[in-house]
């Protein structure tokens, strides 16, 4: 059957285009462009006139025709690009609708037909449907990478020997005589197999930080200055800051893109014990936020000790928590408990260096004196306590950051990346989706099963799990899929796809 959908958005532009793809695609376009030659050349742009049923011009526009196999579908297709205009688009549609050989493509369909053509391979498929959903740099790179089929060859990679490892089994169990010695390494080379999908099915954090965006929220005790640094990270003077602790109520978000990575910034209500009735509120919020991100950072004021931080640290109960010195342009508390934030330079962003002076209490602690975040951020021990202690966050190497003066604040940035990221670019991720996830946590658990048994069972009972293994890495590449597998994941697709 000959499917037709709009290809272009429902939205005034430049260009519209009507894709119709199957046997009847050019017989039914050239009803709408009746000036195109019976017999076209394939991928020759024609300037045409698109007309209604009595024969009257709608528009004129380009007519493309592709000759199946040699399309995206791997079927004829034939396009008009017509002017942008949705409402002749409809008209379009609607005339090319009325033939009996063509029906509206369900979303996806075109894809999914190219999927069954073999013109792309399911990880492909999938790609393109996160190139359309990208919204950040990294989005769209990790999903170009999926379409130039990164996810495929490593699937590919643990497929091939997967399945060579399968037939060397099925060989000795069949052809015992013949096929004598070609099960010895068996137990190490499911052993490796094993690993080589775990490792890419660690990747699928990494794919979901690119596909939803990271969630960082900064969180610490009230006033310890996170409102400033959050205006400061945004890169504009989004929260109220004031020296009144218990300023930010409701949990405020900002979108950033850092590195190409889309990134949810959220300043909180300052935690304390005794606070009023709606900032407790404003602290449960915080709480159940620091529950649901990817990152907590925690932001402690000038003096804090460490079992104060550790006790903040816990707040975040199992997020990972940085933590972070703020005010660090202000001396050590402890050193001069009383000492007032720079005078009245109370606004955030606007406040420059010289109003609020470097306080730096001598004798303050060695890094006291020239200190320069930029220098070597990370290599600043605070206190030098790195061992022992309950919440390891609290006792590691602490940025120093003000969000007053900027100080540590690229250096805070690329810590919270290195944290969300673990090192290397956005862009080189193999897109994991929950869906692979799902089917490589099967394949391995199969290979797990199948290492056990080539220590203490029969070699069949190791290639049925090996075989177990390959069906469920087949529903990643699409070498075995079901009809409701890809209904599940065509529907995600916009129409016209
Ligand atoms: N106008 C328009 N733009 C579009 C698409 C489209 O369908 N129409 N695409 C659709 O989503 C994407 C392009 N994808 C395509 C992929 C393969 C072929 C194709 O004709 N492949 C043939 C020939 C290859 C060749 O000659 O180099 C083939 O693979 O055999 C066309 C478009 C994005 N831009
Ligand atoms: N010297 C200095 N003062 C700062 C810095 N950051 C914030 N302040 C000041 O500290 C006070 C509190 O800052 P906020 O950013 O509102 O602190 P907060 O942590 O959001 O406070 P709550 O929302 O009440 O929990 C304000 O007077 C700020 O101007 C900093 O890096 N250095
Ligand atoms: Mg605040």
């Amino acid at each position: 059957m000959t499917i037709a959908a709009l290809a272009t958005a429902p939205a005034a532009g430049a260009v519209g285009i009507l894709r119709l793809s199957g046997p009847d695609a050019l017989e039914v376009g050239r009803l709408l462009a009746p000036g195109v030659p019976a017999r076209p050349t394939p991928r020759h742009a024609y300037l045409a006139s698109f007309v209604d049923a009595e024969g009257r011009a709608l528009d004129e526009g380009l007519f493309l025709y592709f000759r199946g196999p040699r399309s995206f579908t791997g079927e004829d297709v034939v396009e008009l690009q017509a002017h942008g205009s949705p409402r002749l688009l409809r008209l379009l549609l609607a005339r090319a609708l009325e033939d009996a050989r063509v029906r509206h493509a369900a979303p996806g369909e075109f894809t999914r037909r190219a999927f069954l053509n073999g013109r792309l391979d399911l990880t492909r498929a999938e790609a393109v449907a996160d190139l359309v959903a990208a919204d950040s740099e990294a989005a769209v790179r990790a999903a170009a990478a999926g379409l130039s089929g990164v996810l495929a060859s490593r699937v590919q990679a643990l497929e091939a020997p997967l399945r060579a490892l399968h037939a060397d089994m099925e060989g000795v169990l069949s052809f015992p005589d013949e096929a004598e010695g070609a099960d010895e390494d068996v137990g190490p080379r499911v052993t490796a197999l094993r690993a080589q999908a775990e490792a890419l099915l660690a990747e699928a954090g990494r794919g979901r930080l690119v596909r939803r965006g990271a969630r960082v929220a900064l969180f610490g005790p009230v006033n310890a200055g996170k409102s400033t640094l959050f205006n400061r990270l945004v890169g504009e003077a989004r929260a109220l800051v004031d020296d009144e602790p218990g300023t930010t109520r409701d949990a405020l978000e900002a979108r950033v893109e850092w590195d190409g990575l889309a990134v949810t910034l959220f300043d909180t209500a300052g935690l304390r014990e005794t606070p009023g009735r709606v900032e407790a509120l404003g602290i449960a919020r915080t709480r159940e936020l620091l529950a649901g991100v990817d990152l907590a950072v925690l932001v402690l004021p000038p003096g804090v000790t460490r079992a104060e931080a550790a006790a903040w640290t816990r707040d975040a109960g199992g997020t990972p928590v940085l933590v972070v010195d703020g005010k660090c342009d202000v001396a050590d508390a402890s050193e001069s408990p009383r000492r007032r934030v720079g005078g009245g330079a109370v606004e955030g962003g606007a406040a420059d260096a010289s109003e609020s002076p470097r306080q730096r209490v001598s004798g303050g602690s060695a890094e006291g004196g020239a200190a320069d975040a930029s220098e070597s951020p990370r290599q600043r021990v605070n206190g030098g306590a790195v061992e022992g202690g309950a919440a390891d966050a609290s006792e590691s190497p602490r940025q120093r950051v003000s969000g007053l003066t900027g100080e540590g604040v690229d250096a805070l940035r690329d810590d919270m990346l290195g944290r969300l990221w673990g090192g290397g670019t956005p862009s080189a991720v193999a897109l994991v989706s929950e869906r692979h996830a799902d089917a490589l946590r099967r394949a391995s658990e199969a290979l797990g099963r199948a290492e056990r048994a080539s220590r203490v069972s029969t070699l069949e009972v190791v290639s049925g799990e090996v075989g177990l293994a390959l069906e469920s890495l087949g529903e990643v590449s699409g070498t075995v899929v079901s009809e409701a597998l890809l209904d599940a994941i065509f529907q995600r697709f916009c129409i016209g796809k």
